[in-house]
C-alpha cells in the first residue's frame, strides 16, 4: 500500500472510532465525578440492623450461617477502594456492590476503549466512556451502596489521603509501579490489600499486608527490569479469566469485611484455563522488609516511576533503552517509505499478530550459499524469525551463476 493510501485507511479508522466512542456514551448522564481525593465520604449506615427490604434483597447470603445478620450488617457498614476499573475492577465492584458493601470507591484515570469491552463489559452495558463511571450501574444494581468515582490516577500524591478512608482496598491495576505504590500506602496506613492479575489465559490472587502475612515488598524487594514486564495490552487476555480473578477478589474482601478469615492471606492461588486452581504457599513476613519489617527505611510514599524504572501507566512503551540516534519517528519512517529509500523493515511482532494488519513490506531477502542447500535451511530458519519478509533461495547457489549467468565467475 502507498503511504497516501496508508494516511486514508488511518483516517477513515480513526473516525470509526470516534464514531463508535460517540455511541459507547450513550444517552445516560455522568454521575458526579469527583476529580480530587479530599472530599469527605458519605457516611455508612452505623445502625446495627437490617430493614425488611434488606432483607429480602440479601435473604440467599443472609441465611448462611457464616454471615448471618451481624455479617449483613458489617458489609453495610464496609468501605472498600477498587484502583483500576478495567478487567478486574469490573467484575469486582459489581459483586460487591450486590452484596452490600455500604461504600465503594472508584478510581480510574482511563477512558473506554473498544479493546476493552470483550472484559469491561458492564462498561459496555452502561454505555459510559470514563472507566470510573462503572459506578452509576450500582445505582441500578443496588440503591443502598454508594459508589463514588474517582477520575483520576492514584499516585503518592493522593494514594495516602485516598486509601486512609476505607477499610480494604482492591488492587484491579495493570502496571507494577501502581503495585508498589499501593503496597506501601497500604502498609503505611495499615489495610488489607486483595491483589489481582490477569494475563492470557492465566491468573493470580493474594491478601497482602493481613493477619502477620507478607505484603508485596517481602515476596518482591526489588522490581523486575522493565522489559520483561508484560501486560494484556501486549500479551492478550481472555476475558472470562480476569472477570473470575475479579469475582474472586470481591469474594475475599467480602469475607475480610465480614471478619472471616481470608483464603489467601499468606498464600498464593494460581489459576490456568487449561488445567485448574493451584494455592502455594508465600514465603512468610520478612523481618528486613524495609517497609513491613522491624526497621522499616521506608516511611512515606516515594517516586515509584522512578524507583520501578517505567511508567505507572501501560498505556505508552515505558521502555527507553536506545539513544536518539537508534530510532526514528513514525513520520520519518513514512518518508523513506515514499522516497521508496533503500531499507528493511523487520516487524518482530508474533505470526499471529501479522495476520491483524502489516505495514507495506519493503524489500525481499534473496538468500545464496556455494551449491543451494544451506541456502534452503536458512530461508527455513530466517522465516520463524522475520515475520513479514519475503525471503528467497538462490536456487543452485554460486556454482549455478557460475554455469548459467558468468562463467569467469570463481568456483570452488
Ligand atoms: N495508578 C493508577 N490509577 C488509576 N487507575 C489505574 C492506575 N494504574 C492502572 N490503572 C487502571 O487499571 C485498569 C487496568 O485494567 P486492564 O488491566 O483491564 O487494562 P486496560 O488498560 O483497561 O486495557 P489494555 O491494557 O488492554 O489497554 C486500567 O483501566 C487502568 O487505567
Amino acid at each position: 500500500m502507498e503511504n497516501q493510501e496508508l494516511k486514508a485507511a488511518l483516517k477513515a479508522k480513526d473516525a470509526e472510532i470516534e464514531e463508535l466512542k460517540r455511541q459507547l456514551r450513550g444517552k445516560n448522564p455522568l454521575p458526579a465525578i469527583r476529580k480530587s481525593t479530599e472530599d469527605e465520604l458519605p457516611s455508612v449506615n452505623s445502625e446495627p440492623t437490617l430493614d425488611n427490604e434488606e432483607i429480602a434483597r440479601y435473604s440467599r447470603q443472609l441465611i448462611l450461617p457464616e454471615l448471618g445478620i451481624s455479617g449483613q450488617v458489617k458489609l453495610k457498614n464496609s468501605r472498600v477502594l477498587i484502583i483500576g476499573c478495567g478487567g478486574l475492577g469490573c467484575p469486582a465492584a459489581i459483586y460487591l456492590a450486590a452484596a452490600g458493601i455500604g461504600c465503594i470507591g472508584l478510581v480510574d484515570f482511563d477512558e473506554v476503549e473498544l479493546s476493552n469491552l470483550h472484559r469491561q463489559i458492564e462498561l459496555r452495558l452502561h454505555g459510559y466512556c470514563i472507566k470510573a463511571c462503572v459506578s452509576n450501574l450500582f445505582i441500578r444494581l443496588n440503591s443502598r451502596a454508594s459508589c463514588i468515582p474517582y477520575h483520576l490516577a492514584l499516585t503518592s500524591e493522593n494514594a495516602y489521603q485516598l486509601i486512609e478512608k476505607y477499610d480494604i482496598v482492591l488492587d484491579a491495576t495493570d502496571n507494577v509501579a501502581t503495585r508498589y505504590l499501593l503496597n506501601d500506602a497500604c502498609i503505611l496506613t495499615g489495610k488489607p490489600l486483595v491483589s489481582g492479575s490477569a494475563l492470557r489465559f492465566e491468573g493470580q490472587l493474594t491478601v497482602y499486608n493481613h493477619n502477620g502475612g507478607p505484603c508485596y515488598r517481602c515476596l518482591y524487594p526489588k522490581p523486575p527490569p522493565p522489559e520483561t514486564v508484560t501486560n494484556c495490552s501486549d500479551g492478550g487476555v481472555v476475558g472470562v479469566v480476569p472477570g473470575i480473578i475479579g469475582g474472586l477478589q470481591a469474594l475475599e474482601a467480602i469475607k475480610l469485611a465480614c471478619g472471616l478469615p481470608p483464603s489467601f492471606s499468606q498464600s498464593l492461588l494460581l489459576f490456568d484455563a487449561f488445567s485448574t486452581f493451584r494455592t502455594i504457599k508465600l514465603r512468610p513476613k520478612q523481618r528486613n522488609c524495609v517497609i513491613c519489617g522491624e526497621s522499616p527505611s521506608i516511611t512515606k510514599l516515594i517516586d515509584y516511576e522512578q524507583f520501578c524504572g517505567a511508567k505507572a501507566t501501560d498505556k505508552d512503551a515505558g521502555l527507553n533503552v536506545l539513544g536518539s540516534k537508534e530510532r526514528i519517528s513514525v513520520q520519518e519512517y513514512a518518508e523513506i517509505l515514499q522516497k521508496k529509500s533503500d531499507h528493511m523493515l523487520i516487524d518482530v511482532r508474533q505470526a499471529v499478530e501479522m495476520d491483524i494488519c502489516q505495514l507495506p513490506a519493503p524489500a525481499i531477502i534473496f538468500v545464496v550459499c556455494r551449491r543451494g542447500n544451506d541456502s534452503q535451511l536458512a530461508v527455513q530458519e530466517l522465516q520463524k524469525r522475520l515475520n513479514g519478509i519475503q525471503l528467497k533461495d538462490i536456487r543452485g547457489g554460486l556454482h549455478a551463476w557460475a554455469k548459467h549467468i558468468d562463467n569467469n565467475f570463481p568456483v570452488y
